[in-house]
Parts: C-alpha cells; sequence; structure tokens
C-alpha cells in the first residue's frame, strides 16, 4: 500500500496545474499550490501516508459531514423537517433554489444546508465553536486541532453570499439563532485546520465504531451519512465523482477530499489547494480514482 499511494502521488501532481487554490477566499489563495497528500487508515488501525500529510490545511466543506454527523445525534428527526436530502445540481454557494423551495435547503452539504445544521447546532449551545473543535480533537484522537484564526477573518470579510443564505432562511422561518452569529459559527467550522492523517482517521468511524467520547464515534448513522456523501459529497459533481471514482466522499475547497471505502475498510484522504470550477481539488480527486481502482471499489 505505501508504495502504490507513493506511485499515485507521482503520477498525479502535475495534474495540480490544471486549476488554481480557491480564489474568493484570500487566505485560501496564498496556499502553496504544490502541497499534496494522500492519508489512508483501515479499520484495523494501520497508517499509510505519502506527502504533506501531517500538514494542516484549510477543511473548509469537510466540516460539513461532521457538523451533519453531530446533529443527527444531538437534533435527530426533526433536523429533517428544516434540511432534505437531494443532490442540488446547482453551485455549493447557489441561493436559487432557496428562493423558490420556500427556504428548505436541498441537502446538509450545500452551503444553505450546513448553515440550517450550524443553527440546529447551536441552539441552546453558546460555545458550539468549542464544542465541534473538542468534538473534532476526540475523533481524531489530537489535541492539538485548532481553527485557523486568518482563514476565519479572511471569510468574514467575503462572506456574503453565505450571510445573504442565512438572512433568506431566517426570512423563511428556516433559522432559529441570529443570522450574524450562525454564518460567524459556521466560517468558524470551515476554518478548522486538520491534517490528512487527521481528518482520516477522524472518518473511520464512518466504517467502523469507535471507542471514545466523542458524540458519534459510536457511527450509529453511518450508513445514512454515506448515502448522502455518494449523493451530494462533490455539490454539482457529485454525479460524476460517483461514476469516476464510485466512493462515498465529501470535499472542500481548502483542496482536501475525505472518502471511504467500507467494504475494503478504510478511509482516506487527499489533498491538493487546486481546484476545478466545480470548487474539488483536481489531484486530489485523480488520486482517489486510482486508489480506487486499484482496490476494486
Ligand atoms: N465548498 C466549500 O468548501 C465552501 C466553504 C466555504 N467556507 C464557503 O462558505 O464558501
Amino acid at each position: 500500500m505505501q508504495s502504490f499511494l507513493e506511485k499515485i502521488a507521482a503520477e498525479v501532481r502535475p495534474r495540480a496545474a490544471e486549476g488554481t487554490p480557491a480564489q474568493y477566499i484570500p487566505a485560501l489563495a496564498r496556499v502553496d499550490p504544490t502541497k499534496f497528500a494522500i492519508a489512508l487508515m483501515t479499520a484495523e488501525g494501520e497508517e499509510f501516508v505519502t506527502g504533506d500529510a501531517d500538514t494542516p490545511f484549510s477543511v473548509q466543506s469537510i466540516s460539513k459531514l461532521f457538523t451533519l454527523a453531530l446533529a443527527m445525534e444531538w437534533v435527530g428527526a426533526p433536523l429533517w423537517e428544516r434540511v432534505k436530502r437531494e443532490p442540488s445540481g446547482m453551485r455549493f454557494n447557489s441561493i436559487i433554489q432557496l428562493e423558490t423551495e420556500n427556504g428548505v435547503p436541498r441537502n446538509p452539504f450545500i452551503n444553505a444546508g450546513a448553515i440550517v445544521v450550524t443553527d440546529a447546532l447551536m441552539h441552546n449551545r453558546p460555545t458550539i465553536e468549542v464544542g465541534f473543535r473538542n468534538q473534532m480533537r476526540l475523533l481524531a484522537r489530537d489535541e492539538t486541532i485548532c481553527y485557523d484564526e486568518e482563514v476565519h477573518r479572511s471569510e468574514m470579510l467575503t462572506g456574503d453570499m453565505n450571510r445573504a443564505a442565512a438572512f433568506l432562511l431566517k426570512a423563511k422561518g428556516n433559522l432559529t439563532e441570529d443570522a450574524i452569529l450562525v454564518t460567524n459559527a459556521y466560517f468558524h467550522f470551515c476554518s478548522l485546520a486538520m491534517s490528512a492523517r487527521q481528518l482520516a482517521r477522524a472518518a473511520l468511524f464512518l466504517i467502523k465504531p469507535q471507542h471514545g467520547d466523542a458524540a458519534c464515534a459510536r457511527g450509529l448513522h453511518a450508513q445514512r451519512l454515506r448515502a448522502i456523501m455518494r449523493t451530494c459529497g462533490l455539490y454539482d459533481q457529485s454525479g460524476e465523482f460517483a461514476y469516476h471514482v464510485g466512493m462515498p466522499a465529501k470535499s472542500g475547497v481548502g483542496g482536501g477530499i475525505l472518502a471511504v471505502n467500507p467494504t475494503m475498510g478504510y478511509a482516506v484522504c487527499a489533498w491538493s489547494p487546486p481546484l476545478d470550477r466545480y470548487g474539488n481539488s483536481i489531484a486530489a480527486t485523480e488520486a482517489l480514482a486510482l486508489l480506487a481502482a486499484k482496490t476494486g471499489v
């Protein structure tokens, strides 16, 4: 596996030149585009890594997987009255459907849906940012995980589309808390900095129940979460990714893609900052495609 990951890395790294790191968040535009990592964790606890696997990067929308997992634990069924489980076929930050579909976002992995999930998590929990970070520390078994305050500030300065979504949700009666406070918490979740190794470790609960105190570690909702990853995990490229790669996955505009293979029993995170026009990492997608082909997905 180790030499195979190194071969994949050598093959796909040049593909990064075809894209650019996210430009609309200035702190992400400054990230070194040549960074690259793959980290693979097996259900049995073996770890294989290559490249910059211990360099923290901005998890961005990968946080939506973990906020949803928490909300399924903490909020349960009422969550699904506020957000649907359908692919949107639209860009991740689009608010068009929100207007025509009465303020109920298509799924929890587009921005509007994740803002509803954030609102649900915040309810009666004033320190949700600390709570979420602590859950991630427990899942990844790593106390060093922190928010990147520079990325957070950068998103606060440029996050008007997300504030627009939050105010629309509020106007349609689908936001309980203050729209500005909810988006600030959402920006914090997105600004969490984690390495590929930490993310792959944190995702193991999706293929095998884990010990520990993290709320979602028992993996009670793992199969449902994988279904939503499969259908909505890469925004309006989810169908293409399912065809090309085949693993349930979640991407972020920091250039990370976190995927799981329940049949073979591993979680894997690939990272390369340059993105395609959908906002998904080009080299990370290709790395996962080669891995999937090799491991019989
Ligand atoms: N696709 C993403 O990773 C988007 C997350 C980003 N924080 C945003 O709200 O635009």
